[in-house]
């Protein structure tokens, strides 16, 4: 199948295939029978309780590297006034314009939605949407190795930000994480929230044919990055996985939680 090529770095602006990602990850099983929904139920869910729970709310949300998805916006819009996208990548960051303006081609988010609007007890998951698109403010570009990694724009932090895989994609080694999560961790005012979830002990991962870098992780070294970055109350949990080795090699998903001291 794949080449030995392994892609990382700038090859998101080139190599990503954008429609085959949101396909295989965010449709339903049917649809790419190598995935399933296990992880994104799993992550709904936690989102779900993380925001009902009220202890993670504020005015300013930022989705750091959100790739071409708009997924962990559903549950926050409730927390939030104002939700800001940002995506190292161009082709991700159009995709969520697409959305955001209801392009005709834009990607059918309803399968994750209608999942969304059931953890609500409500059948509307065009509200949702709705309600999303009117608190998004902005798509800027993001680069994490940068101290500032909005640059070159500067924002007043934010109040709580998510981000899903995208540290262990940007980061080759675990003093790159560690600054990685630091860099992050500017963005987010005092007393302010991160959640962060992602692959634990994955190596690579494979996009329509594109093997793609993943630096292992494993709960200890999350933790570590988060205390050094000045983070407290940090809580994970685990949902044990294991995919085909030919698509992925890891081992379980984390989701943590933690405050900004
Ligand atoms: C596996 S995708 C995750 C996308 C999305 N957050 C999700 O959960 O589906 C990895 C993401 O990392 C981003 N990325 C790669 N290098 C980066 C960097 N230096 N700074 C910020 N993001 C980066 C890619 O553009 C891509 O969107």
């Amino acid at each position: 199948m794949t080449d030995k090529t392994v892609r990382k770095g700038d090859d998101y602006k080139r190599n990503f295939d954008v429609d085959w990602y949101l396909k295989c990850c965010f449709s339903t099983p049917l649809e790419c029978p190598e995935e399933g929904d296990t992880s994104y139920t799993f992550l709904l869910d936690e989102l779900h309780k993380t925001y009902s729970s009220g202890k993670v709310k504020g005015k300013r949300f930022l989705e750091f590297g959100s790739g071409p998805t708009v997924h962990t916006l559903f549950s926050a819009r409730n927390a939030v006034e104002e939700i800001t996208c940002c995506e190292f990548a161009e082709c991700n960051r159009k995709q969520i314009e697409k959305w955001w303006k209801k392009e005709c081609d834009a990607f059918d988010w309803s399968v994750v939605l209608k999942h969304v609007a059931q953890l609500e007890q409500h059948r509307d998951h065009e509200r949702i949407a709705a309600e999303v698109r009117e608190k998004l403010q902005e798509v800027l570009p993001c680069d994490v190795r940068l101290q500032n990694p909005l640059s070159p724009n500067i924002r007043e932090p934010y109040d709580v930000i998510t981000t899903s895989f995208t540290l262990e994609a940007a980061c080759e080694s675990i003093d790159q994480y560690n600054e990685a999560v630091a860099n992050v961790s500017s963005l987010i005012r005092q007393g302010g929230h991160l959640i962060m979830f992602g692959a634990l002990s994955q190596s690579f991962y494979v996009v329509n044919k594109e093997r793609f870098f993943s630096l292992r992780l494993e709960t200890g070294d999350i933790e570590n990055a988060l205390k050094l970055a000045g983070f407290e109350n940090i809580e994970t949990k685990v949902c044990p996985l294991e995919y085909q080795l030919d698509m992925c090699d890891l081992k379980g998903i984390f989701y943590t939680t933690c405050m900004k001291r």
